[in-house]
């Protein structure tokens, strides 16, 4: 089986269970033996590993990381592809994965430390913010090349985005290869880029103490990501009116009161800040606005 390529492998299981993959699911499946191999070594995975993977589809990296990981806990939602990778599991006695038949945006993720995953494109924002709300090592995860691009998008470049920010203070984004649409069936319409996150995280001690130290602790964070939801869904605004246009982001009051409020700012700084247009203000700018406006506003 392991000789034969993979595109064959992964057409004879769809043939045999006659599935018509399901576009709306993001079910492109990777048919390039030489990418999934790249992604599985990117993981260094050990047998101490617990591995998430969302959206195991068939299980071409699935069989792959079972072999090398302590245990796998596989998300798909698609019960029929569920109940083929089940029975693939079964056939081939791989017997330390988890297999959850679920929404990955619904379930609370068991314990893990690594994430790898070749995942549905359709739910990459709203993933990857649940992923920021978990500890882990080190994330594989394979996107659309332009979502991709974004996730280290730069301060006032078109690539800032909500999704920037908030990774900026959480993790180091790494863009590790591209995989053309090639590389797939079918065959989706946009190219791919797998990337590697590695979580700055205080806590981290011994071998994994060389990984940056993040400058923001956990109710600073909280705010900030607040704060960041509020700007952005507006960022072509100047923050003054991008918070008064979100204000039930951060604050309970209406919108005269909120607007009063701001208004009685005299500081220059917060001033500057607010008059200039959301995709220019820096990270650590707004972690500095959201630590000004959060006592002010509320
Ligand atoms: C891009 S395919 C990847 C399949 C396989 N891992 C591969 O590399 O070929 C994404 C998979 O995620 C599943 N999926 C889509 N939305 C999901 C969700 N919300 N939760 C869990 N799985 C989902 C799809 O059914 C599909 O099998």
């Amino acid at each position: 089986m392991d000789k034969q390529s993979l595109a064959k492998t992964t057409k004879d299981i769809l043939n045999k269970y006659n599935i018509k993959l399901n576009k709306n699911l993001g079910q492109n499946y990777l048919i390039d033996r030489n990418k999934r191999d790249q992604i599985i070594d990117f993981g260094n995975i050990t047998k101490e590993d617990i591995v998430l993977e969302i959206g195991p589809g068939i299980g071409t990296l699935t069989c792959e990381l079972a072999s090398k990981a302590k245990k796998v806990i596989a998300i798909e939602q698609d019960p029929t592809i569920f109940d083929i990778l089940k029975e693939r599991l079964e056939n081939e006695n791989i017997t330390n994965v988890e297999l959850i038949n679920d929404d990955a945006l619904n379930v609370d993720f068991p314990e893990f430390n690594k994430i790898i995953s070749n995942l549905p494109y359709q739910i990459s924002s709203p993933i990857t913010f649940k992923f920021l709300e978990y500890d882990f090592d080190t994330a594989i995860l394979m996107y659309q090349k332009e979502f991709a691009n974004r996730m280290k998008g730069k301060v006032g470049t078109k690539d800032y985005s909500r999704l920037s920010a908030m990774l900026y203070f959480k993790c180091e984004v790494e863009l590790l290869t591209n995989v053309s649409a090639e590389s797939f069936i079918p065959k989706p319409k946009v190219d791919s880029t797998v990337i590697k996150l590695s979580p700055k995280i205080p806590e981290f001690k011994g071998e994994l103490s060389n990984l940056a130290i993040s400058e923001i602790n956990e109710d600073d964070f909280r705010l900030y990501s607040k704060f960041t939801k509020a700007l952005f869904q507006h960022k072509n605004k100047k923050a003054r009116n991008a918070l008064i246009d979100s204000r039930h982001e951060v604050s309970s009051l209406d919108k005269k009161e909120f607007k009063n409020k701001l208004n009685s700012i005299t500081s220059t700084k917060i001033n500057d800040l607010l008059s200039e247009r959301v995709l220019k203000i820096s990270p650590e700018n707004i972690l500095f606005l959201s630590k000004q406006l959060d006592p002010i506003l509320n």
